[in-house]
C-alpha cells in the first residue's frame, strides 16, 4: 500500500503537494480534500508513491478521500496534463476546471470567540466598557455575539447570524480584532439535487422515499394512513389509475370529511396524474387562493404524501424550435459525401476534418447523420457549440433529434444541474453531449465522434486561467483517443484553414446552399459619396432606407446590424475634447438612454445612464464636462438602441426588435425574440453581433450592416478576419426561404480587401490574402505566440515587473523568439488594473514554450506573484 500522494490543487502554483495517506487508499484522478495554508481544498491525485518527501519537512494527511476510485479516467489525466503544459497553467486550476463538482463541497465559515473577546467579555462583566468608533447598537450586537460564543464551540455562520442578528460584516471585523476566531471548513453533499414531489396517495412508489419535514416534522416519522376515498366527496378525481386505493388500504377507517379547498387539492393532483412537483402545486394553489394549510392537512390524514426524488432533467422552453427530424429532409449530395467521409473518418482512428460548408449549406443535418450513425455503433458522441444560449435552435433540434439521450452543457446551468449532468454523462446515460467549450471534457465512456460547430468563434477561447481553446482540445482528445474530430465553419478560423491547407486536416466542403439557394448579393454603400451628396453624418444611407422600405412593403423581413450596444459609444466634451471614462477603465463610457417600453423585455425600467462595457461600472449623465465644467458635451457613435429609435422614427409602421446583451439577458429573452422573428410578429431586426450567429430565418431577405468597419481599424492582427467572418455570417442570414437575399453593406473603405472578399463571397481568397500578411509579419497561424500581460492596481508596480519582464526576455531573441514590448496594452487600465504586455512569437512552439516556462520560473525565484503576469498562449486578442 502506497504511503503518500501527490495532489494538484487549484491554486496559482506550478507543482502539486504531497500528502500522508496513513493507511487510506486512493487511486490517481480522485478527488481529496487535504489541508493547505490554513483552509481545506480539494484536489485531484496525481501520483501515488512510497518517496517520502527530504528530511524535516511535514507531510500532511489527507484530510478525507472523496471518490473510491479516479472520477477523472486516464484518458482525461491525460487531456489536462497536456493543457496544463501547452497553456503554461498549472495543473490543479486545470483539472478543477475538468470537473464541475465543487458543488459537491461547500465552503462555509464558522467562528469561535478569541482570547481577545474573553478579555472584552470578561471587563464588560466587571463594569468596564471599551472605547470604540461603533455605533451603540453595533456594540451591543458585538457583545451579543461574545455571549453567544462564550462556550467556546466553532458556530456556523448562519447560526451565529440568526442567533445573534450581527451580518457577516461585524463577524469579520470581530475576526480582524482577534475578538473572533474565523474558520473555513469544507463539507460535503449529495450534488444531486432532490425535488419534493406531491403525491396522491394510491400511487407512491416503494424506491422513493418519504419525507414529511418540508410541511410539518411531526409527519416524517408519524403514522401513514391509507384511507379509502369516500366515492361521493371526491367524485371528480375518479377516474384514472391514481385513484385506485393502496394496496393494503383499511378499509375500515372512516375518512373525514374534506372540505372544498382538500377537494380543490386533491382533483388538482388526480388532474395532473396524481404527482406533482411540489414547488408547482404550491404555485397552482396560490394563483386559486388555496392556502398551504390545506395541502398540510392531506398529508396528515395521510391522503398525499410528500416524497423526494431526483430532480428531473429539465429543458425548458426547447419545444417551440424542435425541429421535427421525424420528417426530415433527405441529405443532399454535397451532405451525402460530407457524410460519407466523417463514416470514413471513423474507421481510422484519429482523423481531423475541417467542414467548409458555406452558410446554409446545411451543416446541422450532416451532424446529425453523423451522429446518428455512430450512435448505431455503439458510440457516444460530443457536440461543441459557441453560446447555447445565442443559437436555442441548435439545442432544440439534438433534443428533437436524440432525446432523454442528451445532456446539455451550457453556462446558465447551476453548479448542482451541472454536477448532475456530469454523473449522468459519466455513467453512460446521455450518451449526446451538446456543451460550450468546458464540455470538451464530458467524462464519456465510449466517446467515438467530436463535432465542434462553427469552430472560428472566439467564445471557444477561455479567457481565464486555464486560458484554453475548446476546439484545440477537442482536436487533442480526438487524438489521444484515436476517433475523428468534424470542425465545421463557413468561415474558418486561418488555423484551421492553415491546417487543411497543409494537409494536416481533411477539408470537406460544402459549396452551395441546400435546395439549390443561392447565397444573396452583397453590395457596398460607400459613405463618403453619401456624405458628398447629403453633407450630413447619417446612421443609414438613402439607398439602405429605401431597400428597407421596399422589403417591408413585400411583407419580408429585414436585419440591421450595428455592433455596439448602447445609445452613443462616446461622449465628448467639445470644448476640451476630452471623453468621458470610466473610472476604473481607460475606457470611453457608453451613453444609454432610458429603457423605453419594455419592447423585448429587456431594458425596462433601466434610468438613463453611461455604462462601461468592461467593468460594468455605471453612473448619471452629467451636465458638465468633469474636466473642464463646460456644458457642451457631444454624443457621438450610434449604437444599437439609437439603431432602434432612428428606425421607429423612419419606419412608423413596422414591428421592430432589438437584439442586443440588454435586451437579452436570458436564453428565455432570445428564445422569445427568435419566436417572434419565426411568426413574422417582428419584420425588423436591429442587433449586434449576436444577430448573425446561426439563426435560420426564412422570411428574412435583406440585410444591413452599418458601421462594421469600424473594427478594422483595432490594433489587433486578427482585426481583418474578425471583420470578414462578422460580414460573412450576418450576410448569411438572409435568403434561406424561397426568395432570394441581399445585403447592403455601409462602408468608408469599400475598397479595403476585407470588404472586396466579403462581396464576392470569396472566403478562400480572404484566406489566401490574410495568410500572406500573417506570413510576412510571423503571426499565427504562421507563428506560435503568446499575449504576456502584466497586471497591477499599483501603476509602478506593473511598470517594475514589465520592465523586469523585458529584460529577462532579451536573451530570448537569440533562440528565435521575437518580442514585441513591453508596452502598455491597447486597453492600458481595466477594473482599476493597469496593463502592460509583452508579445511573443516564434516559428517553433516548442521554443515559444521553453522560453515561457523559464519565465515563470524565473518569476518564482524573483518572487514575482503568478497572479501578476497573465500568460495567454495563443492569445486571440491582443487588447
Ligand atoms: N437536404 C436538405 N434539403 C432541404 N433543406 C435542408 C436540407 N438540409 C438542411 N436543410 C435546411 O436548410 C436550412 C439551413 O441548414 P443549417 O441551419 O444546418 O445550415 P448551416 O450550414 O448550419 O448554416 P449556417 O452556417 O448559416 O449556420 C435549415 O432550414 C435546414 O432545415
Ligand atoms: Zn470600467
Amino acid at each position: 500500500m502506497s504511503q503518500f500522494c501527490d495532489v494538484a490543487l487549484p491554486v496559482p502554483m506550478d507543482q502539486s503537494f504531497t500528502y500522508a495517506l496513513r493507511g487510506a487508499e486512493v487511486e490517481v484522478g480522485a478527488r481529496v480534500l487535504v489541508p493547505f495554508g490554513g483552509q481545506k481544498l480539494m484536489g485531484v491525485v496525481v501520483a501515488v508513491h512510497e518517496n517520502a518527501p527530504g528530511e524535516g519537512i511535514d507531510v500532511k494527511p489527507v484530510e478525507r478521500v472523496m471518490d473510491e476510485e479516479a472520477l477523472l479516467s486516464d484518458e482525461l489525466m491525460d487531456l489536462g496534463r497536456w493543457v496544463a503544459g501547452y497553456y503554461c497553467a498549472p495543473l490543479g486550476e486545470v483539472l478543477r476546471g475538468m470537473m464541475p463538482l465543487m458543488a459537491e463541497v461547500r465552503r462555509q465559515f464558522t467562528y469561535r470567540i478569541g482570547e481577545q473577546g474573553r478579555k472584552v467579555l470578561y471587563e464588560a462583566a466587571r463594569g468596564s466598557s471599551r472605547r470604540s468608533r461603533l455605533s451603540v447598537e453595533e456594540q451591543n450586537q458585538e457583545y451579543a455575539v461574545l455571549n453567544y460564543l462564550e462556550a467556546g464551540d466553532a458556530v456556523k455562520l448562519a447560526t451565529v447570524r440568526s442567533a445573534t442578528g450581527a451580518r457577516k460584516a461585524l463577524l469579520d471585523a470581530m475576526a480582524r480584532k482577534k475578538w473572533l476566531v474565523r474558520e473555513a471548513v469544507a463539507e460535503v453533499r449529495d450534488a444531486r439535487r432532490l425535488e419534493k414531489i406531491a403525491v396522491l396517495v394510491g400511487d407512491t412508489s416503494a424506491e422513493s422515499r418519504v419525507v414529511g419535514d418540508e410541511l410539518d416534522p411531526e409527519l416524517a416519522a408519524g403514522e401513514r394512513a391509507h384511507p379509502v376515498i369516500q366515492q361521493d366527496s371526491v367524485s371528480e378525481i375518479q377516474d384514472g389509475e391514481s385513484q385506485r386505493p393502496a394496496a393494503g388500504a383499511s378499509a375500515s377507517r372512516r375518512l373525514p370529511k374534506l372540505n372544498e379547498n382538500q377537494l380543490a387539492v386533491m382533483a388538482e393532483l388526480a388532474g395532473a396524474g396524481g404527482r406533482v412537483v411540489l414547488r408547482d402545486l404550491r404555485e397552482r394553489l396560490v394563483r386559486n387562493g388555496i392556502s398551504e394549510s390545506s395541502l398540510q392537512s392531506l398529508v396528515k390524514r395521510g391522503l398525499v404524501v410528500i416524497e423526494e426524488q431526483a430532480e428531473a432533467f429539465h429543458l425548458s422552453g426547447l419545444g417551440a424550435f424542435g425541429k421535427k427530424f421525424a420528417h426530415e429532409h433527405s441529405l443532399n449530395e454535397a451532405q451525402t459525401e460530407a457524410l460519407a467521409s466523417i463514416m470514413a473518418a471513423m474507421a481510422k482512428g484519429f482523423h481531423p476534418m475541417l467542414l467548409y460548408g458555406v452558410t446554409g449549406s446545411g451543416k446541422t443535418a450532416v451532424y446529425v447523420a453523423a451522429m446518428q450513425r455512430a450512435l448505431a455503433m455503439g458510440k457516444s458522441v460530443l457536440l461543441l457549440v459557441p453560446e447555447i444560449g445565442l443559437t436555442p435552435a441548435m439545442a432544440s433540434t439534438m433534443v428533437a433529434a436524440f432525446g432523454s439521450e442528451v445532456a446539455l452543457l451550457h453556462s446558465q446551468l447551476t453548479p448542482d444541474e451541472r454536477a448532475e449532468q456530469w454523473h449522468r454523462i459519466r455513467r453512460g446515460e446521455a450518451r449526446v453531449v451538446v456543451g460550450t467549450r468546458s464540455a470538451v471534457y464530458a467524462p464519456m465512456p465510449e466517446l467515438g465522434l467530436i463535432l465542434v460547430d462553427e469552430e472560428h468563434d472566439s467564445s471557444y477561447k477561455q479567457e481565464e486561467t486555464p486560458r484554453y481553446h475548446g476546439r484545440d482540445v477537442a482536436v487533442m482528445r480526438a487524438k489521444l483517443r484515436g476517433i475523428p474530430v468534424v470542425l465545421g465553419s463557413a468561415t474558418p478560423s486561418l488555423e484551421s484553414w492553415n491546417n487543411a491547407e497543409r494537409g494536416r486536416y481533411e477539408r470537406v466542403e460544402m459549396r452551395q446552399r441546400v435546395g439549390g439557394r443561392p447565397l444573396p448579393t452583397v453590395e457596398m454603400i460607400d459613405m463618403r459619396e453619401e456624405f458628398r451628396e447629403t453633407g450630413k453624418e447619417q446612421m443609414f444611407s438613402q439607398k439602405l432606407i429605401a431597400e428597407t422600405q421596399k422589403t417591408l412593403d413585400r411583407g419580408e423581413q429585414v436585419i440591421i446590424l450595428l455592433n455596439r450596444r448602447g445609445y452613443s459609444f462616446v461622449v465628448m466634451c467639445r470644448k476640451c475634447g476630452e471623453k468621458i471614462e470610466c473610472e476604473n477603465c481607460a475606457i470611453s463610457m457608453t451613453y444609454h438612454k432610458h429603457g423605453d417600453e419594455d419592447s423585448n423585455g429587456g431594458e425596462a425600467r433601466v434610468g438613463e445612464r453611461l455604462e462601461c462595457h468592461y467593468c460594468g461600472f455605471k453612473r448619471g449623465v452629467p451636465s458638465h464636462c468633469p474636466k473642464c465644467e463646460s456644458d457642451h458635451l457631444y454624443y457621438m457613435g450610434a449604437g444599437s438602441q439609437q439603431g432602434e429609435e432612428k428606425l421607429q422614427e423612419l419606419f412608423p409602421g413596422a414591428r421592430i426588435g432589438r437584439m442586443d446583451r440588454d435586451t437579452v439577458r436570458t436564453r428565455g429573452d432570445m428564445e422569445r425574440l427568435l419566436s417572434r422573428l419565426h411568426s413574422g410578429e417582428i419584420n425588423l431586426l436591429v442587433g449586434t453581433q449576436m444577430i448573425a450567429k446561426g439563426h435560420d430565418i426564412h422570411g428574412v431577405t435583406l440585410v444591413g450592416v452599418v458601421g462594421a468597419d469600424f473594427a478594422l481599424g483595432l490594433p489587433d492582427f486578427r482585426a481583418a478576419e474578425r471583420v470578414f467572418q462578422l460580414l460573412a455570417q450576418v450576410s448569411g442570414r438572409a435568403g434561406r426561404g424561397e426568395l432570394k437575399g441581399r445585403v447592403l453593406v455601409q462602408t468608408y473603405q469599400p475598397d479595403h480587401y476585407v470588404n472586396e472578399f466579403a462581396r464576392e463571397h470569396d472566403y478562400t481568397g480572404f484566406a489566401a490574402r490574410e495568410m500572406y500578411f500573417r506570413r510576412q509579419m510571423k503571426y499565427p497561424p504562421l507563428a506560435a505566440l503568446a499575449n504576456v500581460v502584466i497586471q497591477s492596481e499599483q501603476l509602478e508596480e506593473a511598470l517594475d515587473i514589465a520592465a523586469r519582464l523585458g529584460k529577462f526576455l532579451l536573451p530570448a531573441k537569440q533562440e528565435g523568439v521575437r518580442v514585441l514590448g513591453p508596452a502598455a496594452a491597447p486597453l492600458s487600465r481595466v477594473k482599476r488594473i493597469y496593463r502592460f504586455h509583452l508579445v511573443l512569437k516564434s516559428e517553433r512552439r516548442d521554443t515559444l514554450q521553453r522560453v515561457l516556462k523559464q519565465m515563470l520560473a524565473w518569476m518564482d525565484r524573483e518572487g514575482i506573484a503568478r497572479r501578476s503576469v497573465v500568460v495567454d498562449v495563443d492569445a486571440l486578442h491582443l487588447m
